[in-house]
């Protein structure tokens, strides 16, 4: 593979780089029950070694932050920020940040738990600052997702939230997030000079979006799969692809670190 010039900057300075990280499909591998979800097995040493290597790793990602932590063995990784339902909560070094839950969700998801309950195969994720519907487990999850697209718009207009598509998956969120804008403030923050993203679904696309708005040298990173396919300056095979890339990176720094 040629190095793209936005990784080149990163292996040049990686003091200045901060690497973003979705968490479901890039960091874990899918599995047909969300609660089930974990990270990828190499995941936690090579985030460990990558950690205290750049000036920054985040975690973006549509869970809520706890969650990803705990499903992801994040509480040691060196520095790392978990930036958690699109960018709404934070969590650092232990604490946890989150505004208060949108008054919509309380009629949501009593409206959504009946809804669901008419369509055999879908269920619902309470995510306390949102509600997730997913089809994955139905015996036609497209058909079954185009089937609720209507009434789960409908509802989220009533209630003034938003939908965020996913894999198998319609998300009822409050809106004015999303995780472009969680990675551009994340950049500004840290005055980063370098960026890497990296994800696997369509709530991904406004954070590549914002590493090639960024004016930083950027690569984007496609955790690809059968489901969807997105453009990206480098396309590895899933999470198991995203470690192997991620662990390229530490070793590619510790070999210039060795050599002075
Ligand atoms: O931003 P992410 O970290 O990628 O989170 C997006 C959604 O991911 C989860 O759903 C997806 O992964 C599940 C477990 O592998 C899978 O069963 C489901 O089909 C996928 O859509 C999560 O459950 C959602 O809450 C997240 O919003």
């Amino acid at each position: 593979m040629n190095t793209p010039d936005g990784l080149r900057a990163i292996l040049e300075d990686p003091a200045g780089a901060v690497i973003g990280l979705d968490f479901d499909g890039t960091l874990s591998p899918i599995v047909p029950d969300p609660a089930s979800a974990r990270i990828h097995p190499d995941g936690p040493a090579v985030l460990a070694r990558l950690g205290g290597l750049v000036g920054a790793i985040a975690v973006i990602t549509g869970r809520p932050a706890a969650t990803a932590v705990e499903y992801g063995s994040l509480a040691g990784v060196p520095g790392l920020v978990v930036l958690g339902h699109y960018g709404l909560e934070r969590w650092e070094a232990g604490t946890l940040t989150a505004p208060p839950v949108h008054p919509g969700l309380a009629r949501v998801r009593a409206e959504l738990s009946r809804l669901v309950s008419t369509v055999d195969g879908a269920s619902v994720e309470d995510k306390e600052r949102a509600v997730a519907v997913h089809t994955r487990r139905a015996a036609d999850p497209q058909a079954t997702l185009e089937a609720l697209r209507e009434p789960v718009a409908k509802l989220a207009a009533e209630a003034g939230l938003t939908v965020e598509p996913g894999k198998f998956v319609l998300e009822l969120r409050p809106s004015g997030m999303d995780k472009g804008v969680a990675l551009s403030a994340f950049l500004r923050e840290r005055a980063a000079r370098s960026v890497l993203f990296a994800g696997d679904d369509l709530g991904d696309l406004a954070a590549f979006a914002a590493v090639r708005a960024s004016g930083l040298p950027g690569v984007t990173v496609f955790s690809g799969s059968a489901e969807i396919s997105v453009e990206a300056d480098i396309v590895v095979d899933g999470p198991a692809g995203v470690m192997e890339l991620l662990g390229s990176i530490a070793d590619a720094i510790e070999r210039q670190t060795a050599g002075g």
